[in-house]
């Protein structure tokens, strides 16, 4: 199985190599294989990228919006016309189930792409501010040379949402993929530059940790988005804050998700099933503690352990299959030691808790999990596991699971299930986080903002709230009459 691309980057419109970088490596999970060598960005590739982007940025922020978003539009066309393609590169570099990727991944990207190109012309408006004689006006002014780093759970997906908003504000890019999955973000940067955009505008460079700080610390660099860990987010967000530059950071969580009693349990289940399978556990929103209320707890557990059985693990290409393996081995290995420290801390093993029979003993693959009579205090309910591991947690009442729910250092987002109607909007009101669903979880849909409060970040994206974080206001008052001094 291959998929090298041309070269490791994109940058100034083409294909660029510098052999001098250390050797990345794309590995198909499924099977260990090698899809892909690149190379990280050396020290010139970064100046390289930025100065392109800094360059293309003056031409592209003089466009009008309108203009600017026809572009934007164009590339969500083409990404939907080649959405199989798209899908199946997803599939390769991070083995969600192919089942997944042609719903989820680039489809994403692309409602991404056509939302902020839509809006451009409208949601960068100013506005005027009579002052009596005088008045002033204030303009929605992009900030520059914008650096995007991206997670491998959605590797399109987080491309274009930052890609997106930033572009269509008129600032330039230059983009950053995790090294585990470096190569949706070299077909996305082609797309944009067949769609119309001038050369330079989006640039991607590939690189690990080494490599990140060449571009957050870059003096032309004006702003960082991140997705990632919550230390990976803290170290970025220092460097940032030495050149005081603008950050929207959007990190991990250990989300509560609370099915009261009078829930719909079927529906509560599968949001739960959902909220902690899909994408094999990789999903930062994902309600990985799940709370439920006592009368239903022991129906609640054997209608789960049920329905993850027969849940079809296996190659992630084949459209039957609704499980694939974790990203990496790494992964594996970190997700493996979580589960034994759940059994070892005296949580009940429900169903999973190793490593499948019947699929490719290379591939990265980990049963889904399920354990019960977890409590607050354990590692697997206090850490964020990114697999596919749910917690279960008993909860009496209501003031109990909110105060519980609320006592972790993150704040990504929470869900409740419940057919009580005060109850519901009561309950997430008091939730501390940036996204809250009742009666469903983890539905991210463009319009909507999307992001973490406490250690889970700050910033929005998506929604027009995110054009808000790829620019700033410059305010020009306007005197009508001679200035009147004292002396
Ligand atoms: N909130 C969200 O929207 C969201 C979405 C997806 C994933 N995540 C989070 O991402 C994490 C998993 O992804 P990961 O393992 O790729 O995260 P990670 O923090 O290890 O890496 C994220 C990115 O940061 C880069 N990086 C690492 N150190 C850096 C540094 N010092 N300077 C600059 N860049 C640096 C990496 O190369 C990678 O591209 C989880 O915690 C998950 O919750 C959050
Ligand atoms: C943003 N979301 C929830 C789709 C993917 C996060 O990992
Ligand atoms: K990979």
């Amino acid at each position: 199985m291959r998929a090298q691309p041309a070269a490791s980057h994109f940058i100034d419109g083409e294909y660029v190599e510098d052999a001098a970088g250390t050797v990345i490596e794309s590995v198909y999970p499924a099977t260990g294989e090698v899809l892909a060598r690149l190379h990280a960005a050396t020290q010139a590739i970064a100046e390289r990228a930025v100065a392109s982007a800094r360059r293309a940025q003056v031409e592209w922020a003089a466009m009008s919006p309108t203009a600017r978003g026809r572009v934007l539009r164009r590339a969500a066309d083409i990404m939907r016309e080649r959405n199989r393609e798209l899908s199946e590169l997803e599939t390769l570099d991070t083995g969600k189930p192919i089942q997944e990727t042609i719903v989820a991944d680039p489809t994403s990207g692309a409602d991404s792409l056509e939302f902020f190109g839509g809006i451009a012309a409208t949601a960068l408006n100013g506005s005027h501010i009579p002052l009596g004689g005088d008045w002033a006006y204030t303009k929605r002014v992009p900030l520059g040379v914008c650096v995007g780093i991206g997670a491998w759970n959605y590797p399109q997906q987080i491309c274009c949402w930052k890609a997106a908003p930033a572009l269509a504000a008129g600032n330039a890019m230059v983009f950053k993929p995790s090294e585990t999955t470096p190569l949706g973000a070299l077909k996305i940067a082609e797309i944009l530059v067949e769609a119309g955009l001038p050369r330079g505008v989006f640039n991607v460079v590939q690189g690990d940790r080494e490599t990140g700080p060449l571009l957050v610390n870059h003096p032309d660099v004006a702003k960082i988005s991140l997705t990632g860990s919550v230390p990976t987010g803290r170290k970025v967000a220092a460097a940032a804050a030495g050149q005081l530059k603008h950050v929207t950071m959007e990190l991990g969580g250990k989300s509560p998700l609370i099915v009261f009693d009078d829930a719909d349990i079927d529906s509560a289940i599968g949001g739960a099933m959902l909220g902690n399978f899909y994408s094999t556990g990789q999903v930062c929103s994902n309600g990985t503690r799940v709370f439920v209320q006592k009368r239903i707890k022991e129906q609640v557990l054997s209608r789960l352990k049920e329905r993850t059985e027969k849940i079809v693990i296996g190659d992630p290409m084949d459209e039957a299959t609704q499980m694939g393996p974790l990203v990496s081995r790494a992964q594996r290995e970190k997700v493996l030691d979580y589960i034994e420290k759940g059994k070892a801390e005296g949580a009940r093993l429900v169903t999973g808790g190793g490593i499948p029979n019947d699929v490719s003993r290379e591939g990265f693959y980990v049963q889904p999990t399920v354990f019960a009579n977890v409590t607050d205090g354990m590692t697997i309910a206090r850490e964020e596991i990114f697999g596919p591991v749910t917690c279960v947690l008993d909860f009496d009442d209501e003031a109990e699971v909110i105060e519980r729910a609320n006592a972790t250092e993150f704040g990504l987002s929470g869900g409740v299930f419940t057919r009580d109607l005060s109850r519901a909007h009561r309950v997430v009101d008091q939730l501390h986080a940036g996204t809250l669903w009742i009666n469903t979880y983890n539905l991210c849909p463009v319009e909507i903002p999307f992001g973490g409060s406490k250690q889970s970040g700050f910033g929005r994206e998506n929604s027009a709230a995110a054009l808000e974080h790829y620019t700033e206001l410059k305010t020009v008052y306007v005197a009508m009459d001679p200035v009147e001094a004292p002396y």
